[in-house]
């Protein structure tokens, strides 16, 4: 028997009893009310899976409580009910959240089919994505509807903003939920291990390939395979995936056979595709068959009202682990509002633990967070007093992990002043600093992670 709990809004008794009864009959869980307002004061004490309810019902409609839900319970799918050839009605539901719509009149399958869809879909709360801030909301629920497809999406956004999250969550909404979800950093794999990853390979096919092995393509068939940082692929792989994606089949490194693939691709990218486009970087053809369906994250500092619950939900993430409990105070919230995010929810998250490993009594003030930016961090460096030459360190004792963090800032610096003098060029720092553009590339992305405003200190 499910345990799914289906409320259901609707003011004619006769249809009222005929939901109920399709819905118990498929194993749910029904409370029925006969207005938007008794729904709404359910919802304030029952505990509900699903709301299911008619658009045209006496005061208060369907629409309007529609939008008390999203703004008071975001995560709970609602279903609305609408009558037969009003499509300005569907296309509103729809635009304003709605996870789905019945045309009246509809068949029992019909409602159980939906009604299983959406609360089927529903994680517990900790695995699904944290979006309260409206556009947040929308753009899951777009991603809620392209999950049903086959096609391939393409997903971009700051470095940290949640695009693996979202494709994570693509893959549980679909019909691929239970088969595998394979992701795989295209720029975190060296270029030349790169099409061997994808691809897999033979005994033989190349020097050290011992084994025969399969690629990423093989191991997510039937699944989902993310390609992460997708523009961090040279252009001769790029043909390749290409090939792949619209012939359906991928051919081992060295080998003969070929495979039939169904796979669903979700690439993420954190740099601007088209514009890679235009410099010649990014293939075209490739560049279009990938973004069939694009979504775009904003960055964290975009969408405000996601901080404190984002951070609340990470935090409590990291308590579990931790096995400790701590909450945010007041000062810690509105510090949490008011700081820019350049690093966006990874460093928020960063933020979180450090504060949690520090924290006493249980209890994460403003001052535990410690959210100093980069800028004022080299401000005090610089004005750290420096050794007389015949004068000791006061600490002779300086741990590892002090010259790592030392080393890494200096690294830092050094990227930052080659930027600067640069004029902001990625490409001629790079050849300043001696080192490949994709080096520099994923060495930037770091330096977001840990919440440094790249743009605006490259500019200073
Ligand atoms: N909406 C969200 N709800 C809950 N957790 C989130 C959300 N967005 C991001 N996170 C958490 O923040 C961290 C970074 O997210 P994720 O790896 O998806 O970002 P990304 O955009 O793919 O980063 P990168 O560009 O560096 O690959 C993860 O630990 C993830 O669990």
């Amino acid at each position: 028997m499910s345990e799914t709990t289906v409320l259901v809004a609707e003011d004619n008794p006769e249809l009222r009893e005929a939901l109920v009864d399709t819905l118990e009959l498929g194993g749910y869980q029904v409370i029925a009310t006969e207005s938007a307002e008794a729904a709404l004061d359910k919802l304030q004490s029952a505990q509900v899976d699903l709301l299911l309810s008619d658009i045209n019902m006496g005061k208060m409609d369907g629409h309007e409580l529609l939008g008390q839900v999203r703004s008071l319970h975001p995560w709970l799918p609602v279903i609305l009910i609408t009558a037969f050839g009003n499509v300005g009605s569907s296309v509103r539901a729809m635009r304003d959240g709605a996870a789905d719509y019945l045309l009246k009149p509809f068949k029992p399958e019909d409602l159980l089919a939906s009604v299983s869809r959406y609360a089927r879909c529903r994680a517990s709360d900790s695995s699904e994505p944290v979006a309260v801030e409206r556009e947040s909301q929308q753009l899951l629920m777009l991603a809620r509807k392209v999950a049903m497809s086959d096609a391939t999406v393409l997903i971009s956004g700051e470095s940290g903003t949640g695009k693996e999250v979202l494709a994570q969550y693509i893959h549980r909404h679909s019909n691929r939920q239970g088969k595998p979800f394979v992701a795989i950093n295209c720029a975190a794999i060296p270029e030349n291990m790169l099409e061997a990853t994808l691809f897999g390979h033979e005994k033989g096919a190349f020097t050290g390939a011992y084994n025969s092995s399969p690629g990423k393509f093989e191991q997510a068939n039937g699944g989902t395979l993310l390609l992460d940082e997708v523009s961090e692929m040279d252009i001769g792989l790029q043909a390749k995936i290409l090939r792949v994606l619209q012939e359906r089949e991928v051919e081992r490194l060295g080998g003969r056979k070929t495979m039939s693939l169904d796979v669903r691709v979700i690439a993420t990218t954190n740099r601007d595709l088209k514009e890679a486009v235009r410099q010649g970087q990014f293939r075209e053809d490739l560049y279009y068959r990938l973004s069939v369906f694009p979504l775009a994250w904003k960055s964290l500092r975009e969408r405000p009202a996601d901080i404190v619950p984002l951070a609340e939900r990470l935090l409590s993430r990291h308590c579990e682990r931790m096995e400790e409990t701590a909450n945010l105070d007041d000062s810690a919230r509105n510090a949490l509002r008011q700081y820019p995010w350049p690093g966006n929810v990874r460093e928020l998250e960063n933020v979180l633990q450090r504060a949690l490993i520090i924290q006493e009594g249980g209890v994460i003030n403003a001052s535990a967070l410690s959210l100093t930016t980069f800028e004022n961090s080299i401000g005090a460096t610089a004005s750290l007093p420096e050794y007389e030459q015949d004068s000791e360190p006061s600490s002779s004792v300086i741990s590892d992990a002090d010259l790592g963090n030392d080393l890494k800032k200096r690294e830092y610096e050094i990227i930052l002043s080659t930027l600067r003098k640069q004029g902001g060029k990625r490409k001629e720092t790079a050849e300043a600093l001696g080192v490949s553009a994709r080096t520099l590339r994923y060495k930037l992305a770091r330096m977001r992670d840990m919440g440094i405003n790249i743009d605006s200190l490259a500019s200073a």
